[in-house]
């Protein structure tokens, strides 16, 4: 039978899935949220027409013939504005930020006027000049953010005097590393162990999207202690476990989890790495099993994972092959499985991308994956490419 593609895999994947429910928090908490809908302004800003220099407050016309002397009739500093109206021949000194008073339609900046004896003398000013009009900045309920934007713009949030915003929840994500052989780093190792890095890697991957990913430890190669696993309340929206997806007797994710009402959906994916990787659902939870070798395990996590948090936050799909890049070496045909190539690349002085795979593409190296910097995408089938060929990648992000 042949192999599920990544694409039917993936839809799979995300079938069902929707946007999490809504919660408030404070806006010093919003970095890095996602918005769970538009939000508009609840003011105008500024809300005033509001002087943009320290100086005084003029009427262009008393200013047209320079230099002209003003009698200085007040003050107006930020939060407290000049009440009356200026008349002809009259000034303000003005601070910035203030209100500008009734009757001033310029401000001339302090450098260029000099005050004496209760008046002031104007020696350059522009009609018009530095002042900043009611609503420049945004208007009482236009929509400044869109639902999809997330990062920091908590000034503009703020400024539009949101002392909350609704954002999405952040999906939880138990990391479940599985073996007999896998210890916790920093352990002393016995003969035969080896240390338990994937786990690390993945909270990585979907930095700031996921938050809430926590590490749940190693399972042994046990399948009774499955009913151990942080499958039940509080359950996690994915579990992600790591290692125990192939066929050996001893590979027990599958099978353990069937014990606790799992109901498989595949268990393997036409891919390279990562043909060994399971995805099913235990009640309102999803499963993504993936391979025990790290390349493996985070190639699949980026092509699987990162879409599923996602599409779970509402923000755009990610995860898709776009940016087009130029192989720096020569490929021969791919196989009958999708092959992601761990590559590093160069930028050239026209500014196109210059990939090239590593040279061992094995999916055991950690060390040598640290040193790519994408992945070169090749479909199943694809025809060998000369040196110079277009080609999809997928840029890493850190
Ligand atoms: N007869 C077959 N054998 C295997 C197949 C196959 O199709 N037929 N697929 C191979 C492929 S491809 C992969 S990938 C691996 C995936 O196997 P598992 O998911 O069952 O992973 P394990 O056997 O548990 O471990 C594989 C490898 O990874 C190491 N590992 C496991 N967990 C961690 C961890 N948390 N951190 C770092 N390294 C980890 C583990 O010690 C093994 O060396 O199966 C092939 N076999
Ligand atoms: O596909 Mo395995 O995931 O090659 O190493």
């Amino acid at each position: 039978m042949a192999l599920l593609s990544v694409d039917e895999a993936l839809a799979r994947v995300l079938t069902g899935l929707a946007p999490l429910e809504a919660e408030q928090v404070s806006i010093a908490d919003a970095y890095e949220r996602v918005l769970a809908e538009d939000v508009a302004a609840t003011l105008t800003q500024p809300p005033f027409d509001a002087s943009a220099m320290d100086g005084y407050a003029v009427r262009a016309a008393d200013v047209a013939v320079l230099p002209a002397t003003l009698d200085l009739i007040g003050e107006a500093a930020a939060g407290a504005r000049f009440s009356g109206t200026l008349g002809q021949g009259q000034a303000v000194r003005i601070f910035t930020g203030a209100p500008v008073p009734d009757g001033a339609d310029t401000i001339a900046i302090q450098e260029n006027a000099e005050e004496r004896d209760g008046r002031v003398v104007v020696k350059e000013a522009a009609s018009g000049r530095h002042i900043r009009p009611r609503g420049q900045d945004f208007e009482d309920g236009q929509v400044l953010l869109t639902r999809a934007r997330s990062s920091g713009l908590g000034r503009c949030w703020a400024s539009a005097n949101h002392a909350e915003l609704p954002v999405t929840r952040k999906p939880t994500v138990a990391i479940l590393a599985t073996g007999d052989e896998v210890v916790p780093p920093g352990s002393e190792l016995g003969p035969d162990q080896i240390v338990s890095s994937v786990g690390y890697g993945l909270a990585g991957l979907g930095a700031g999207a996921w938050g809430r990913g926590r590490q749940s430890g190693i399972a042994k190669d046990d399948r009774r202690a499955s009913s151990r696993w942080p499958t039940r309340a509080p359950a996690p929206d994915i579990l992600v476990t790591i290692g125990g997806a192939s066929v050996g007797e001893r590979d027990l994710v599958a099978n353990a989890l069937r014990d606790e009402g799992l109901k498989l959906d595949f268990a393997k994916v036409a891919m390279r790495p990562g043909k060994p990787v399971l995805f099913g659902r235990l009640g309102a939870q999803r499963l993504l099993g993936l391979p025990g070798n790290p390349v493996s395990a985070l190639i699949c996590a980026q092509v699987f994972l990162v879409p599923m948090l996602h599409r779970m936050l509402g923000l755009a799909e990610a995860g898709q092959p776009e940016p087009e890049a130029v192989l720096g070496a020569a490929l021969p045909a791919n196989g009958d499985r999708q092959n992601y190539l761990r590559a590093m690349s160069v930028w050239s002085d026209d500014g196109t991308r210059v990939v090239r795979p590593l040279p061992s593409q094995d999916s055991s190296l950690v060390a040598a994956f640290t040193r790519a910097d994408c992945l070169i995408l090749r479909t199943p089938n694809a025809p060998a490419l000369p040196q110079g060929a277009a080609v999809k990648i997928i840029p890493f992000s850190d």
